[in-house]
């Protein structure tokens, strides 16, 4: 069966731009254009030329190689010809390949919004597709509110529609600017632009908007019914509850069979599967937190804590996964909780290099352990090197390499004569190595910092395995309320090769908790180093 295209126009640039929190620089934005470039996407609407100085920049030069380069506008203003509309002016001078005009589609706001009549604005929508035209470049209306302008005078909304389209527009996009419109209101009203009104499918884009939750059902419902261009931003970023997720939608496509039998895109699958690292570095440049939930994409979207999960997941992983986690460059995590059973824990534990069978009685006390800590406070599903830590120790296989014997920690605040605040925070470490004891001190910024140094400042033979490591991430987190809280601490680690990893410590008291996570980072980058040594 021939397949037919779809087109994927990515407005991150310009509707992402409209996010609270979002500014990019001239330099982000080519950045990004490259990746959706580089990625598959048809079309990277890079902003609005003339409304701003970045996005005039911006446009000073043609961005992508292979996607169609396109331009934000909006229709001329009644009263003046589209010659001599400043807006226009900005999009028509642009290095653009294609323009993409706003359009007001629903009588309401053509009333109190723009003020002129309903004709008026017809006409305005038509001069300015021609003059687009005409320009050489291809021409596109968003026609803005088209579905709440359906539902509340269908005729003009549909006027405006085909305004767009007899004046040569390539694509005319139904707009849900609001994102209120349901995706069983959203497939009937394509279905009847297409059948009723005579503009073919092919013409036809979707942009919707997630205030209700489901730009994402929206715009794969608008396929259904026809259309055969989608808008939306990487990770979903947009105005108010943001865009149609093309992160979420671009996988669906490609690997859905209900879409994949009938479509293709720009996107291979072997581009596809850059997809997580894509939505991941855009996140980064956001300098966000990736949403570990996010579909496809997700550090959570292919993990299971669940026992009964990952013991099928182990045996055939089509059990518990909707599309192989490779397919768009995700991994499948097995994690070790007190929600988990033996699979969990065998995989866990032989991902780490530690073989246990099913029979063997000590990985029931380890499972049994771990699930009594959790109920203390610890969470080993992210705190990787502990678990390793306690699961090599219960198995009896990690050496004393010393013994801490004490540490002291002092916060002081000075007010010197001026008035002026001065804290002084300082540790001291004693520790055991071969029968000799050594002390450390150390002053840092704030009682943490200075045992983490005092701790790591004379491990004796060990020091040269350690220098390297560097603290680069502490969280905290209280588990219950009050001044007899107990306290989680978290810790990540980095060595001089980049590797880190994470380990935790719980107490009723934060210095404790620190040092006990502190303690099983060193100890763990010992353990690996010398097995690392022995092997070699
Ligand atoms: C649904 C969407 O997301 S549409 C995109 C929205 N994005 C943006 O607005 C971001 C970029 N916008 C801007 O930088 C500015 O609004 C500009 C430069 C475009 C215009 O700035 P100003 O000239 O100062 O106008 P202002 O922003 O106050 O108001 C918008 C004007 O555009 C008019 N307008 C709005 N939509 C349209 C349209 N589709 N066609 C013609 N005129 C329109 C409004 O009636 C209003 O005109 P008025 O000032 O005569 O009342
Ligand atoms: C054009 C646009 O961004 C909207 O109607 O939502």
């Amino acid at each position: 069966m021939t397949k037919e295209r779809l087109y994927l126009f990515d407005t991150t640039l310009r509707d992402g731009q409209q996010t609270p929190g979002i500014d990019f620089s001239t330099e982000e934005k080519q950045q990004i254009a490259q990746w959706l470039d580089e990625f598959g996407i048809d079309y990277v609407e890079g902003g609005y030329p003339g409304a701003n100085p970045t996005d005039t920049a911006f446009f000073a030069k043609r961005q992508t190689n292979r996607a169609r380069f396109t331009a934000f506008g909006m229709t001329k203003r009644a009263g003046i010809s589209a010659s001599n509309d400043p807006g226009l002016a900005g999009t028509l001078a642009s290095k653009a390949d294609a323009a993409c005009l706003v359009a007001k589609s629903w009588d309401y706001h053509v009333r109190v919004a723009l003020g002129c009549s309903l004709e008026e604005n017809l006409a305005n929508i038509r001069e300015s597709v021609e003059a687009v035209a005409a320009s050489g470049r291809e021409a596109m209306i968003d026609c803005e509110h088209f579905f709440d302008g359906y539902k509340a005078n269908k005729d003009y909304a549909l006027a405006c529609a085909k305004a767009a389209y007899e004046a040569g527009a390539r694509w005319v996009i139904l707009c849900d600017t609001n994102g209120g419109t349901q995706p069983i209101d959203v497939r009937a009203i394509v279905e009847h632009v297409i059948g009723e009104v005579g503009i073919p499918g092919d013409h036809l884009g979707i942009h919707a908007h997630d205030d209700t939750g489901q730009a994402v059902a929206n715009s794969l419902a608008a396929v259904n019914a026809g259309v055969r261009q989608i808008q939306g931003t990487l990770n979903g970023v947009g105005e108010r509850c943001g865009n149609a997720n093309l992160v979420s939608i671009i996988p669906t496509l490609l690997l859905k069979e209900s879409f994949a039998e009938r479509f293709e895109t720009g996107v291979s699958p072997e581009k596809l599967k850059g997809l997580a690292r894509l939505s991941r570095m855009f996140d980064d440049l956001l300098n966000r937190m990736p949403d570990p939930q996010a579909p496809y994409v997700g550090a959570s979207a292919f993990a299971t804590k669940a026992g009964i999960h990952a013991s099928a997941l182990l045996k055939e992983p089509e059990t518990y996964e909707h599309v192989a986690p490779e397919s768009v460059g995700n991994a499948r995590r097995v994690m070790v909780s007190d929600q988990g059973g033996k699979s969990n824990f065998i995989d866990g534990l032989s991902r780490r290099g530690i073989a246990v069978r099913k029979d063997d009685p000590r990985l029931d006390t380890l499972i049994a352990l771990v699930k009594e800590r959790e109920a203390q406070g610890y969470a080993y599903e992210d705190a990787d090197a502990s678990f390793e830590m306690l699961a090599r120790r219960h198995l009896g296989t990690v050496p004393t390499f010393f013994n801490v014997t004490s540490y002291r920690c002092v916060v002081e605040r000075r007010i010197n004569a001026v008035g002026q605040k001065i804290d002084m925070s300082e540790a001291v470490v004693k520790v055991e190595i071969d029968g000799e004891e050594k002390m450390s001190v150390a002053e840092g910024k704030g009682p943490v910092n200075a045992l983490d140094i005092a701790l790591r400042k004379d491990l004796g033979k060990y020091q040269g395995l350690i220098d390297d490591i560097e603290l680069v991430d502490y969280k905290v987190r209280i588990l219950n309320g009050g001044t007899e809280a107990i306290t989680r601490v978290m810790i990540e680690t980095r060595d001089g090769q980049g590797r880190h990893w994470t380990t935790i410590g719980v107490s009723d008291n934060v210095i404790d908790a620190s040092f006990e996570a502190m303690m099983d980072s060193i100890v763990y980058c010992l353990f690996e180093r010398l097995e690392a040594q022995k092997a070699a």
